[in-house]
């Protein structure tokens, strides 16, 4: 059930000279995670291998004896139009390559170009070989009228546009058996979304989740792999791993962007190899689960940093979704603060309070760094604290009222915003600013901007009033 292939479709290496075949295969291997490799040495056999399926790029040789690349090239683009062709050829001349690029090419290398390109070009098409095939699931959906299974959304309450195309290519990639990266600050819903791909993957074995930040390198292999008794001081009995826990179902490997980096080895050899060693064993277990990764981390600026393996990246990130923070989907502030309300109060054996109108209002002034689960934790709170019908606003403006709507918190300025400057405003001119403010972030709802500043509706309004002379 299990593919360790990368990626998806089969690269087919076509050249007469072995050794260059051997080293080209080597190097996509090591550089790239490329597992789904095919090696061909004679030229008579590529179309026929093409026509079996399945190979969706072509690294060609020009220059091999019966059929040339040129040859090939043409007949490829005819009869297997979709399939993407990279020229890698001894020789280097300018004519030959436009009129490979003529044919059909993508691009054209030659053999003593540095590897780096080479293999950057390959990655190239591969990366746009994976988008089309994603394009192609998602458009199928599109119109096929959405989600065929909208029941494995049900728990992520959402009105944002963003969050159903989402929705829609978690459904797209589903039973797919590369691995599935979601991205997005804490608290946005990762997991949720990683128990929907679950259950849309048709695994009926468990989705067995492990957070990886902060386990050390020895710990991660325990976890994961599990050990044999006796196999270092202290292991009185054997223990399974979390991979053989998730055999059948998803392992949800949360906070991937903080494993170590040789964590970050062992987790590739377990992609690309499909096998592992528990701690103390010599004989190898296969991989049967489907593994999703999430992170809150941006994961292609720690590549580049050098602190996150580029060829795990590569791996992680063949299907990937990045779910939007909560302020940048504010239609959903108004569902989630009802739904909230009813989870609270059902788990606190209270009677469901009724939200003033402003509320929504007033939390869609609010940036939310911790995202959906910091929306949570306030309406539980209010639920717990309230007493009587409506709910009270005022642990929500306490709350909200203590981190600056932009999320700054400018050294010297988090608790004084006078601090930076050299001359202070007058007290009419900080007066004027901060209701200013106030109306800004209530969207000109005077009742609100009022409550933000602690007075009644009709002080503002004499302020107001005052200002406005
Ligand atoms: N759209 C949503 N609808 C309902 N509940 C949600 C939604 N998004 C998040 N939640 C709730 O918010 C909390 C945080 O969600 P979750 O754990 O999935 O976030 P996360 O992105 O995985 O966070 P972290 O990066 O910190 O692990 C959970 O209690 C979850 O049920």
């Amino acid at each position: 059930m299990i593919s360790t292939l990368y990626p998806g479709f089969g690269l087919l290496l076509v050249d007469d000279e072995p050794a260059w075949l051997r080293s080209m295969a080597l190097t996509l291997e090591s550089r790239l995670g490329v597992t789904n490799l095919r090696l061909c040495q004679d030229s008579r056999e590529v179309m026929a291998i093409l026509a079996d399926g399945g190979i969706g790029l072509v690294l060609l040789d020009l220059t091999m004896p019966y059929l040339s690349g040129e040859e090939l090239l043409k007949q490829i683009a005819e009869r297997h139009p979709e399939t993407v062709v990279v020229v890698v050829s001894g020789l280097n001349q300018v004519e030959t390559a436009v009129s490979c690029m003529k044919l059909g090419a993508y691009e054209y290398f030659v053999k003593t170009d540095e590897e780096e390109r080479i293999v950057g070009g390959v990655l190239r098409a591969i990366r746009m070989l994976e988008l089309q095939r994603e394009n192609r699931e998602m458009s199928t959906r599109l119109v096929s009228g959405g989600l065929a299974h909208p029941e494995a959304f049900s728990p992520i309450i959402t009105a944002d546009r963003a969050m159903f195309a989402i929705f829609a290519y978690v459904e797209a990639v589903a039973k797919s058996p590369q691995p599935l990266l979601i991205t997005g600050e804490s608290g946005v819903g990762k997991e949720l979304l990683a128990r929907a791909a679950h259950l849309l993957s048709g695994c009926r074995g468990e989705l067995v989740s492990v957070n990886v930040a902060g386990l050390d390198d020895t710990v991660f292999a325990d976890t994961l792999f599990g050990h044999l008794r006796g196999a270092f001081t202290g292991a009185d009995s054997s223990r399974r791993g979390m991979v053989e826990e998730a055999a059948g179902g998803t392992l949800f490997l949360d906070e991937i962007g903080d494993l170590s980096i040789p964590s970050q080895v062992k987790l590739l050899r377990l992609l690309q190899e499909g096998e592992y060693f528990p701690l103390g064993s010599d004989q190898p277990k296969r991989l049967k689960a489907r593994i999703i990764v999430a992170t809150h981390r941006d994961l292609a600026a720690a590549e580049a940093a050098g602190t996150f393996r580029r060829d795990l990246y590569y791996r992680l990130r063949t299907h990937r979704v990045h779910v939007p923070p909560l302020r940048d989907r504010k239609c959903d502030i108004p569902l989630l603060l009802e739904h909230f309300l009813g989870e609270a109060a059902r788990s606190l054996g209270k009677s469901r309070p009724t939200a003033p109108r402003e509320l929504a209002q007033l939390l869609a002034t609010y940036h939310f760094p911790g995202n959906v689960r910091e929306l949570k934790a306030m309406i539980f709170d209010a639920v717990s604290l309230h007493r009587g019908r409506m709910l009270s606003m005022e642990s929500f403006i306490a709350a909200i009222g203590t981190t600056p709507a932009g999320g700054a918190t400018a050294a010297g300025t988090d608790r004084n915003p006078f601090a930076c400057f050299d001359k202070l405003p007058t007290f009419a001119d900080a007066a004027e600013l901060l209701v200013g403010e106030a109306l800004t972030r209530a969207n000109g709802n005077q009742t609100l901007a009022a409550r933000l500043l602690g007075i009644s509706q009709p002080a503002l309004s004499k302020r107001l009033k005052m200002i406005r002379k």
